[in-house]
Parts: C-alpha cells; structure tokens; sequence
C-alpha cells in the first residue's frame, strides 16, 4: 500500500491580541533569520504592522509585500523578496494566505498563517487555490508550521467574512456527496474519517448557528476553529475533495464570468443549495441553514444577475475537468440550469 504524509501545524494560537504575540511565537518555533510578512492593502493595516512590531520588538529583521490576488504573478512578486529570508507569514484573507503558502512552499521555506478574517478553510490546509483567465487549480502546498487568529481582528472584520466561512463549511455537505461519488464511478480515493470530520464540522455550525453574532470574540472563535477543523479534514485527505465539489465549482466560475462576484464562501452556499437538488438531496435544508446564518440563499442577495448564475451552472463541469462531481463530463444544459435556479429560487 501506497504510503501517507499528512502534515499538521505544529502551534495553534487563537485568541484576542495574539498576532501581538508573533514575536514570541516565533522564537518559541525556533526562527532564526529575517522574515517576510506578506499582506493584501487592508490586512497591511489592520494586522501586516502589528506582526511587523511585534517581530521587530524581538529583533528579527522583517521586509513586507502587499498582493491583491491569488495568481502566479502575485507568487513571483513574493518570490522576489525571498532571497535571505526564513520564514513567510501571510496575514490577512484567503488569497493572502494561499499566495503566501504557495510562494513558500516553492522556495522550502517555513510558513505560519495569521488570517485576519473567518471567512475560508484553507487557513491550515495544504492547498493553495491560485487562479488565471483559464480557471481555478488547488495546488499542493505545504501546511502552515504555525497558526495565529487574532480573534480581536477577526471579530472586527466586516461581518459578512465571517458568515462567508460558515457559508464554505456548510458546502462541505455536497462535496462530501460528490467526492462518493466520484469513488463509486470513478474508483478515487476516498477517506472516510476525512469525510466523517468534513461533515461532522458542517453539522456542529449549523447546530451552533445561533451563536453566530457580529463582533462577539466567541462568534469569531468559534468559527476560526472550524474552519480549523474542516482544514484539517483537507489535511487528512491531502485534497481538497472532502470541502469542495461541484459548488465550488461554481463558484470558481462565477470568479471567472461575473463582472463583480460575491465573496468565495457566500457563492458556494448557493452553489451548495443547487447542486444539493441535483444531487437529489435535501437542498431546503442547505438553504435554511445558510438562512440562519444569515448567509446568501439567491442570485439577487449574491448581487449577481440571473444571466451570471445560469452561465456559471452550464460551465462549472469544465472547472477542474479531473475532479468528477454530480455535473458529469456534459455538465448542465441552459435549459435544465434554469429549471435548477428556478426550482431551488436562486433566480
Ligand atoms: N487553500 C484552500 O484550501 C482554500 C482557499 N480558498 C480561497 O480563499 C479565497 C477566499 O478568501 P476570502 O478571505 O474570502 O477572500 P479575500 O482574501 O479576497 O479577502 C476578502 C476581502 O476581505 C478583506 N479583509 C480580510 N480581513 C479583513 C479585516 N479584518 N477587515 C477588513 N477587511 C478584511 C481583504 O482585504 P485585502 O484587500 O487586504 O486583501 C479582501 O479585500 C479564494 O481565493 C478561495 O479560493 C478558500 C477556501 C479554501
Ligand atoms: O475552497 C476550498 C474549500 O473550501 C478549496 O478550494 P478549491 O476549490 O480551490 O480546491
Ligand atoms: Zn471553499
């Protein structure tokens, strides 16, 4: 039997104020050498300074880069300050945190993750998600050696990131469907307790939807840890499989097509309600729970006009053609994708 690697983090720091901490944490991790700090144009402010003070505060010679998206370019940019330096900490959202991850993994250089906002898994997974014109890739990465959630930051971060995280776990649901079935018709690699882990975190925030709340430290830390959690089913599986399927299919289309699309999470709930019908499951309950977490359940909450979302369902099978979902290899017919959005009233 083909034999495993499976990579964890090796500290977690959740809580308020930590990032004020990541001076300590990395001696603690025993860094040694100068260390890039890798933000977006908000998190700089908001987070990239305080990780800056902090690392200065204990002597480490510290340069920084601002990205805006999740591309090959932005990796190269990172790529070119990387002379010298030991370690790479991504502070701020998801395209951050995977261009970071990326850029380090290429050079073998150490990687911790300080997200800024609740709103995606892929904060301790080992996949980066990098896109370009032609569509979305989940490369394989490294995992972060360490994590540090700022539940101060996080909890003051527009609310609607937060609800974007709940939304991406709740999509687990489908995915977990289509990675089945994907093992029943294609024979791939399936992992149960990846799988079982992937689904037990969508149940629990869907159970603890209640306690989802703008700016309360509890709300934020409760998500970060699933978010947590599900990343590490990503871990467990060394894919992606087990928190991404046909619904984030579509939302890699609609990053492609729409003139302005929603936040990554939010398009995936919806995608999460349409593709739960055409799997033949129980898509009510996918959009209740995304209603009670006050999530997107339609085209017109999404900000997204109809036209985007028929085009995106008609395209999504040609996104990631190797990963075999409920769309099939044909995908949705216009005419069946309008019943779907019609059926599930995204549209
Ligand atoms: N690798 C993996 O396993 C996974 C990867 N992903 C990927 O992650 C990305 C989605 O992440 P997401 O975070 O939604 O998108 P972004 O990284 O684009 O962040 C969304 C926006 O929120 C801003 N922001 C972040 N934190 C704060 C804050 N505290 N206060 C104010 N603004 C803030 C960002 O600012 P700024 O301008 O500074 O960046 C950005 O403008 C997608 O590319 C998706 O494919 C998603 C799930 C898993
Ligand atoms: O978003 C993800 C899980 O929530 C994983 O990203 P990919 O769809 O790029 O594999
Ligand atoms: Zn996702």
């Amino acid at each position: 039997m083909d034999s495993k690697k499976i990579q964890m983090p090796r500290e977690v720091h959740i809580g308020p104020d930590v990032l004020e901490q990541t001076g300590s944490i990395c001696k603690d991790l025993r860094i040694d050498g100068d260390i890039l700090v890798v933000s977006g144009k908000n998190t700089l402010k908001i987070g990239g300074k305080k990780a800056i003070d902090s690392l200065e505060k204990e002597n480490y010679s510290v340069d920084s880069v601002q990205i805006t998206e999740a591309t090959k370019q932005s990796i190269e940019k990172v790529d070119r300050k990387l002379d010298n330096i030991s370690l790479i900490i991504g502070v701020g959202g998801g395209k951050v945190i995977d261009v970071a991850k990326m850029a380090s993994t290429n050079r073998d250089i150490y990687f911790i993750s300080a997200p800024t906002a609740a709103s995606h898994d892929g904060i301790v997974s080992p996949l980066a998600s990098i896109k370009d014109p032609q569509g979305s890739y989940s490369l394989k990465a490294q995992s972060p050696i360490g994590v540090i959630a700022d539940t101060n930051i996080i909890r003051n971060a527009p609310f609607k990131l937060l609800v974007s995280g709940c939304a991406d776990i709740v999509s687990n649901y489908t995915a977990v469907k289509d990675w089945k079935l994907a093992k029943r018709l294609q024979n791939e690699n399936y992992s149960e307790s990846a799988a079982a882990l992937s689904l037990m975190t969508a149940k629990l925030m869907i159970t603890s939807a209640d306690a989802i709340k703008p700016r309360l430290e509890e709300s934020a830390r409760l998500v970060v840890k699933s978010l947590f959690s599900s990343g590490m089913a990503i871990s467990i599986a060394g894919t992606s499989r087990p928190a991404s399927g046909s619904e984030h299919k579509f939302s890699h289309a609609l990053d492609k097509i729409a003139p302005q699309p929603a936040l990554h999470g939010e398009q995936c709930g919806v995608g999460s309600i349409l593709m739960m019908c055409l799997q033949g499951g129980d898509w009510e309950f996918i959009r209740d729970a995304l209603k009670k977490i006050k999530a997107p359940t339609t085209s017109k909450e999404l900000k997204i006009k109809p036209e985007y979302i028929i085009k995106a369902l008609t395209m999504a099978h040609t996104i990631r053609k190797e990963r075999y979902t409920i769309l099939g290899d044909r995908g949705l017919s216009k005419s069946a994708a309008e019943n779907l959005a019609i059926k599930t009233e995204v549209i």
